[in-house]
């Protein structure tokens, strides 16, 4: 048998599977999607087992290799293949639709933990061993034992250069090994040995000073099932010395098994309750249903305004795969991956879901996969590389708030879940659902396209009416003399809702309003040395960092400007806002949400679980508040400031603005109270303000979709931004305008080609950045071109250490 494998080389330049034989023994362990160890030049390296087949007949093919020529796989893995035929055909489409390598997709889909790390260790020889005792140094130490190359080379960092010899000597020899990182999470137990005859027998023979004893005998006799260790130790109060005795008389025995680490172990859930559904969930839900039992690919949009209910027919969706044998994935950004949102689906699924999010810890996360390699799930819930999730018979893949750009994947490979999903589907004659209040401008022009079926639910559930907005004009402010950060109907908003003891949210726009560090006296700013940006204030210890390269500094005394004293941290923050509110709301209870204090694991759920039981009054935070939240009690929304994201560098500025501001409306008057939103801006003219403020999502698509047909973005026009970077500028430029020289004659006439120009961003990391960006409509040629000029990159980077990347659909043009 020989296997084709791909093999993870850590230099990508060979974009394609080699040859192996498998030994017999190992015959019944491969198959195709098995993780496996192979010699690779002198090295030994992971790889991935992509196809198989009989040495026999490739024997008469002409060209074939031969089988004695073959080096052989050396061992297996895992005992169930993490990968199946489907991920393998996958990860292919990906490398030609992301212009990645083939491995770099494989790798994407599996946890971290199953990366492969190659160790090197030195060893001696025979001949080493046979020979005289050596002076102390390293070949002493390997007369001892064998060393990891990479501690030899700290201790003895002298000698090391003397090992190439010694090996040629037959002094030293090499050998690799491969490893993961998996750790396996294993308890004791206690089993009973004893049958319930024998138990009669025995009971009479223990001393009456051994009480305990006979207690744990009967405890286990009762539950004839083996027992924690730990559990026994507390229940019986027994000694771990006493329970070894009763080991030897082998009357029990203690041993370690391995135990699936679940991150929800202590919780239990309630079984939901089901609502009946409304007209327009049963709508949406008769044709979704349809085109589940016909079992044929379909995609669907289901544009569904705040608080319509789409998560109830995502899950009676779910739920009709399930009974039809097949398996679902449901997909939410992480910051809306809350434990509400966790609850409800351990409600409704049980034991039926795996939970796969970037707060558990690898080896969590790696268990929670696990329950879906051995088909112990059949409900995958989580982020962007959940769609990943390696179920073998997948009918279902919904992805909420599909407009959220945390769905695109910002290093390589660089793949946007909602293709991924998309092809998925069709290879499995699977069920797509996108579902937003909100979608992206790309999804509703293919959804009027009939690309994706439309679905909508423009009403509440319970016909609850959409929140009233309030568009307040700062600048009148200012001309009333209000120079708080609080307009005043906000203020007067905020001390009836306290009044009433009903809930607040305020949401703070942090997108490009970072707190910086800013002298008073001369302007000068606390920017990073090795990236051209503004280095980001933290209070908690009174530093500012930079977000590209980690770069901190601590706060300075006197500007290194002017020296004036007068320099401090600006912009407004959240704690800023706390402050404020404060000072002028006596007693307010705050609860804030940001970056600082949800670091630690944990605190997220903690902070939102203390609004949830009334602790607090006002909910405070960025971004990570603005989604999924469903509080009764919330009835007031503010937006301190709306247009902080109109004035980016970022043809999407206008439709994150519309986005953001339609979802944090939509937290309040969810259930029976009704609600008011505050929309704080100096641009209350904008269109994105104004439609958002009407609720209004066809229009501001209609408007937003002109400005880009006139501007050539998206959707008209796609997008490849290709980016270069390199320590010294002339180099850096002479690279992208060879590109550019390159693809120009070969592009379609309506192909436009912009730059180079230096990025927004124009230095990151020390590394100068220029780009090009490619706007096109039809370029079928566009892939082997995009590979031909990644070859030519790669030549570059290896003799100029040029790198140059490729963003295929960029969802950020920094
Ligand atoms: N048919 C129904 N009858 C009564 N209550 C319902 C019904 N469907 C959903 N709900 C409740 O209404 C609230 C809003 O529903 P849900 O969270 O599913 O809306 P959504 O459209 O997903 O909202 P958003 O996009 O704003 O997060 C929830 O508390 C949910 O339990
Ligand atoms: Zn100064
Ligand atoms: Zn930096």
């Amino acid at each position: 048998m020989i296997a084709q494998v791909i093999v993870e080389v850590p230099v990508n330049r060979t974009n394609r599977p080699f040859d192996y034989a498998v030994p017999e023994w190992l015959e019944p362990m491969v198959a195709i999607g098995s993780r496996v160890v192979v010699p690779f030049g002198p090295r030994k390296l992971q790889g991935y087992v992509i196809n198989l087949y009989d040495a026999e007949e490739s024997g008469t093919q002409e060209g074939a290799p031969s089988l004695l020529k073959l080096k052989e796989i050396e061992q297996v893995q895992d005992d169930v293949p993490p990968l199946t035929l489907e991920l393998i055909q996958l990860a292919e489409w990906m490398s030609r639709q992301y212009l990645c390598t083939w491995v770099s997709a494989l790798q994407v889909m599996l946890p971290a933990v199953l990366k492969g790390k190659t160790k090197k260790w030195l060893s001696a020889t025979e001949q080493l061993l046979a020979g005289p005792p050596q002076q102390p140094g390293l070949l002493q130490e390997l007369y001892w034992r064998r060393i990891e190359f990479e501690e030899a080379e700290k201790q003895f960092p002298q000698e090391i250069k003397q090992v190439p010899g010694w090996v040629k000597a037959g002094l030293v020899s090499f050998d690799y090994q491969v490893t993961d990182k998996i750790t396996r999470k294993q308890i004791s137990q206690v089993t009973l040995l004893l049958s319930d005859e024998e138990l009669v027998q025995v009971l009479p023979t223990i001393p009456e000073r051994s009480r305990r004893a006979r207690q744990l005998l009967l405890l286990l006799q009762e539950t004839r099932e083996p027992m924690p260790l730990s559990d026994v130790l507390t229940e019986t109060g027994m000694a771990r010395s006493t329970l070894k005795g009763l080991e030897q008389k082998g009357w029990i025995r203690i041993e370690q098994v391995e135990v699936f680490r679940d991150p929800y172990a202590n919780r239990t859930f309630a079984k939901g309750v089901k609502h009946p559904f409304t007209t327009w969930q049963q709508l949406a839900y008769t044709a979704i249903e349809a085109a589940i039992n016909g079992g044929e690919h379909a995609a669907f949009l289901l544009h569904g305004v705040t608080g319509s209910g789409k998560t109830e027919v995502y899950m009676e969706a779910i739920e009709r795969t399930l009974d039809l044998g097949r398996e679902a994935i449901f997909l939410v950004p992480e910051i809306s991956l809350t434990p509400q949102m966790v609850k409800r689906f351990k409600e409704r699924f049980g034991d039926r879901v795996a939970v796969l999010h970037s707060a558990l810890s690898q080896g969590e996360r790696y268990d929670e996969w696990r329950k879906i390699v051995h088909g112990h799930v059949q409900v995958a819930v989580g982020a962007r590389s959940a769609i990943f999730a390696p179920f073998k018979n997948l009918g279902l893949v919904i992805i909420d708030e599909e407009h959220e750009s945390s769905y695109k994947q910002e290093e390589t490979p660089r793949y946007h879940a909602r293709d991924v999903a998309m092809q998925r589907m069709k290879n499995n004659n699977g069920v797509l659902i996108l579902g937003s209040a909100t979608p992206a401008l790309e999804t509703y022009a293919l959804a009027t396209r009939g690309r994706y079926r439309l679905l909508t639910m423009s009403e509440r559930v319970g016909k609850r009416p959409l929140p009233t907005v309030h568009v307040v004009d700062m600048r009148d402010e200012l001309r009333q003399e209000n120079r708080s950060m609080f307009s005043r109907s906000l203020f007067s908003l905020i001390e009836d809702r306290l009044a009433k003891q009903e809930q607040i949210v305020l949401f703070l726009n942090r997108r490009g309003f970072s707190t910086f560090v800013m002298c008073r006296s001369c302007g000068y700013t606390l920017s990073c040395p090795h990236c051209d940006i503004s280095l980001t204030y933290h209070k908690t210890n009174h530093t500012s960092r930079c977000h590209y390269c980690g770069y901190t500094v601590a706060q300075p005394q006197h500007c290194p400007e002017c020296q004036s004293p007068h320099i401090r941290f600006f912009g407004t923050g959240t704690q800023k806002v706390e402050a404020e509110l404060a000072q002028l709301f006596p007693g307010i209870r705050v609860i804030r949400m940001d970056v600082d204090t949800t670091s630690r694991k944990g605190a997220h759920e903690e902070l939102l679980d203390r609004f949830r039981t009334g602790q607090g009054d006002v909910l405070l935070g960025t971004q990570m508040i603005a989604k999924g939240l469903d509080f009764p009690k919330v009835t007031l929304v503010g937006v301190i400031a709306a247009d902080t994201s109109l004035h980016l560098p970022d043809f999407r500025a206008a439709e994150k603005t519309f986005q953001l501001l339609t979802q944090v409306g939509g937290r309040a008057g969810r259930h029976e109270l009704k609600g008011d939103v505050v929309i704080q801006t100096y641009t209350p003219e904008h269109f994105s303000i104004q439609h958002a403020t009407h609720h209004d999502y066809l229009s501001f698509y209609e408007e937003e979709m002109r400005h880009r047909r006139q501007a050539g973005y998206p959707p008209y026009f796609r997008l490849v931004l290709i980016t270069f970077s390199h320590e010294d500028v002339p180099t850096v430029i002479r690279a992208a305008d060879l590109m550019a020289q390159y693809l120009k004659p070969r592009l379609a006439e309506t192909t436009r080609l912009l730059g180079p120009v230096a990025s927004p961003i124009a230095r990151i990391k020390d590394r100068f950045r220029f780009q090009l960006m490619l706007k096109y409509r039809d370029e079928p040629k566009l892939a082997d071109l995009l590979a031909q000029a990644t070859a030519q990159a790669q030549e570059w980077q290896k003799q100029h250490g040029v790198l140059m990347t490729i963003d295929v659909d960029p969802q950020v043009l920094l």
